[in-house]
């Protein structure tokens, strides 16, 4: 795709450093060196107990020890526990084992210590590729962006993810897609992270269908881990819009899982605001190998049976005004207006699990 004359944009890269690769989790008695650690606090959810100690005994003496309490949304509870342990262990560094819940945790550590994150990813959510955190407080998730929370190195070993039970590769899959479709028509967009978000979302529109066909695969796992770094990297370098707005609502307010809700909602934002960002659309259903990037979406989410209704993942019908509502309060951008009717009918039809319109 040729650059338009009247594009200028502003491009600042992210440092990461990324090991990549099956079998990588060998290098992190290097990486943990490189960084400098002798007294690393391992994070992992309560679930992940064992991957946290695998860690704990690759590094040996530079473990300062294990907190194993890790919890989608990262309550503010939690943050501060943890925060309480890591000083007492004396930690100079934080090696996150996991998801985006786990690799929360370790922001909101770093957020007030700077200690460096290693993150060891197991799920496609692309959250160690960002300095987004978010804390919940009071029933209320608050997100920011500081860098402090970046992680510094991110080793990406597919054979971790092979664990990754498959209706959640999936939707942890198309929640690492929406970060690559919303970047794509970005207010900051920028020619590097669109070739990374059309990259991004072509690996995982190919590989998800063939980890559906052989969960364990290692070749369709390396691919949608691929897909999910580059995913990843765009959410953490240009603005998100109406679908992450609508998926931190619905995730926010009435509690539902976080990647199904990314997956319901996607084919729906994405036909909201397919008149208004015609070149964002052709490139998503360039990646897909379709016509229509929300109809290719829809059938994609159909194809690996992945949830399509708000209705299957408990949202109340009678909150659908409310949240229309919540929505619309804080003004944010997106490339078509956002228009009470429109977004209201966009639930329903969500809500109802129908092709998108
Ligand atoms: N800040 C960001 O940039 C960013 C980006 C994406 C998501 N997030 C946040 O991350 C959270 C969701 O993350 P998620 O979708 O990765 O889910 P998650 O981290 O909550 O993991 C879901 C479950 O799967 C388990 N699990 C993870 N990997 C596994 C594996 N390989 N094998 C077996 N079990 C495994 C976990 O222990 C957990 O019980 C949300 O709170 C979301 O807001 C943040
Ligand atoms: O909840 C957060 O920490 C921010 C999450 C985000 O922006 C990406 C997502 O919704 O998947």
């Amino acid at each position: 795709m040729s650059l338009p004359a009247h594009n200028s944009f502003t491009y600042t890269s992210s440092a990461a450093r990324v090991i990549f690769g099956a079998g990588s989790l060998q290098h992190l008695v290097r990486e943990t060196d490189l960084l400098g650690a002798r007294r690393a606090l391992v994070l992992c959810t309560p679930g992940q107990r064992a991957e946290a100690e695998r860690v704990a005994a690759l590094i040996g003496e530079r473990c300062a020890g294990i907190f194993d309490q890790a919890v989608m949304h990262v309550p503010i509870e939690t943050a501060r526990h943890a925060r309480e342990v890591a000083r007492e262990l004396g930690a100079d560094c934080a090696i996150a084992i996991g998801g985006g819940s786990t690799m929360g945790l370790g922001k909101a550590i770093a957020l007030e210590s700077e200690l460096p994150i290693l993150a060891i990813p197991t799920t496609y959510a692309g959250s160690e590729m960002t300095p987004i955190y978010g804390i919940t407080e009071a029933g209320l998730k608050k997100t920011g962006r500081d860098a402090r929370v970046l992680p510094r190195t991110v080793i990406y070993d597919p054979e971790l993810s092979a664990g990754l039970p498959l209706k959640l590769s999936v939707t942890s899959g198309i929640n690492a897609m929406a970060h690559a479709a919303e970047g794509l028509y970005a207010p900051d967009a920028n020619p590097i992270m669109s070739l990374l978000a059309e990259e991004g979302l072509r690996a995982l529109a190919e590989g998800l269908p063939q980890l559906v066909a052989r969960s364990a695969d290692l070749a369709a796992r390396s691919q949608c881990l691929y897909g999910a770094w580059l995913c990843g990297t765009v959410l953490g370098n240009v603005g998100m819009s109406l679908h992450h707005k609508l998926c931190h609502t619905l995730g926010g307010s009435y509690n539902l899982p976080h990647a199904e809700t990314h997956t319901v909602i996607l084919p729906h934002a994405l036909a909201y605001n397919a008149p208004a960002a015609p070149e964002a659309m052709q490139r998503i259903a360039r990646a897909l190998g379709t016509d229509d990037a929300a109809q290719g979406v829809h059938a994609l989410a159909a194809r690996l049976q992945a949830p399509l209704s708000l209705r299957e993942l408990g949202m109340p019908h009678e909150e659908l005004d409310r949240c229309t509502d919540i929505a619309l309060q804080n003004a944010y951008a997106n490339p078509r207006p956002l228009e009470r009717t429109a977004l209201r009918a966009l639930l329903e039809n969500a809500w109802q699990g129908r092709a998108p319109e």
